[in-house]
């Protein structure tokens, strides 16, 4: 179990202050907007910075006095930093090599994880000649290879296009299903998140606001800005919730509370095809409300019944005032 307690690190304008625990074999993301922290934290757990207050803990041990090298720490980064000069096998050794593995368990341990990473084809290649879905794998084996206790993973999908990131995102799951080695990763998108993740951790201005589940973070958001930040559309203001005959506090109106056919006239603003389902803006008692379905056949100007089911409608907390530094 990977445990931070009381982690504090400060910058000129910035401040990360946070406790947050990793279960045995589970993947946690971390989420949150550009400059929230995330890859701080990473580097703090890493060793690559200090904190000023609070401990990294593995199990019973406390890593933060050790330094990078003797923490059993296996960390991707962003850019992947591979060596341009070694081949791919050479590049998944170098750790091994490092720590002075025997010749024999080199090559055994290296062989594991190209079969792993389904990259056996490719092992004498040198970076520059791989794909960036390849380049990706290698240095997932290399910092599988050690045998690590945790795995960072730092926007590990970030630099590629967007089909190849799904494509990649479903190896890299598969890959830590296997592995099975507690594993923070960081992303800004939160389907990624969704998809990648048993746990998901929202980190705003270096703190947590929000951890659970995918289900329960999406259903039950404590705030609107969790509930925008995921993806929810239909939020409400205490003001615009009283309007609606609601309790004066925010509220997510979830898509299952909203039903089309009879009901309420509403008037269609916005249609966007989206393959399976499709997304309508519609005007209707003064508010903007969405809805997303199978086609529904309703484009631009149309008229249709909307009946809400209130009973549905989740209330969220007020906004907490931004920490202070
Ligand atoms: N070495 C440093 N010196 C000063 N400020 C820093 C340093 N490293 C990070 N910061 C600041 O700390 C804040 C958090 O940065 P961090 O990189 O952890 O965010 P992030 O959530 O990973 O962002 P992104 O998604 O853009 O990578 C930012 O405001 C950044 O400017």
């Amino acid at each position: 179990m990977l445990e931070l307690v009381g982690l504090r690190k400060t910058y000129p304008g910035f401040a990360l202050s946070l406790s947050l625990a990793v279960s045995p074999g589970q993947t946690l993301a971390l989420l949150g907007p550009s400059g929230s922290g995330k890859t701080t934290l990473l580097r703090l757990i890493a060793g690559l910075e200090a904190p000023e207050a609070g401990q990294v803990w593995l199990g019973t041990t406390d890593l933060t006095p050790l330094p990078p090298e003797a923490r059993g720490v296996g960390f991707v980064f962003q850019d992947y930093a591979l060596f341009p000069h070694l081949s791919v096998y050479e590049n998944i050794a170098f750790g091994l090599r490092e720590a002075r593995w025997e010749a024999q368990q080199v090559r055994a341990r290296v062989a594991e994880l190209l079969e792993l990473t389904h990259l056996e084809p490719h092992a004498q290649k040198r970076p520059h000649q791989l794909s960036g879905g390849e380049r990706q794998r290698v240095a997932l084996a290399r910092a599988l290879a050690p045998r690590p206790r945790v795995l960072l993973l730092d926007e590990p999908l970030g630099a590629l296009d967007l089909k190849l990131r799904w494509e990649l995102l479903w190896e890299l799951r598969a890959i830590l299903r296997q592995v099975r080695v507690p594993t923070l990763v960081v992303t800004h998108d939160h389907a990624e998140a969704f998809a990648l993740a048993e746990q998901v951790a929202l980190l705003r201005e270096g703190r947590v606001v929000q951890q659970g589940t995918p289900e329960r973070l999406y259903r039950r958001p404590k705030t609107l800005w969790v509930a925008a930040f995921l993806g929810q559309r239909n939020l409400f203001s205490p003001k615009e919730s009283l309007e609606l005959g609601l309790p004066a506090r925010p509220h997510l109106l979830p898509q299952e509370a909203i039903g089309l056919g009879e009901g309420e006239e509403a008037q269609v603003q916005e249609r966007t095809f989206k393959g399976p389902t499709v997304v309508l803006e519609l005007r209707w008692r003064g508010h903007r409300l969405f809805w997303e379905g199978p086609e529904p056949g309703l484009y631009p100007g149309d008229r249709v019944g909307v009946r809400i089911d209130w009973s549905k409608a989740v209330p969220l907390e007020e906004e907490a005032v931004a920490p202070s530094l």
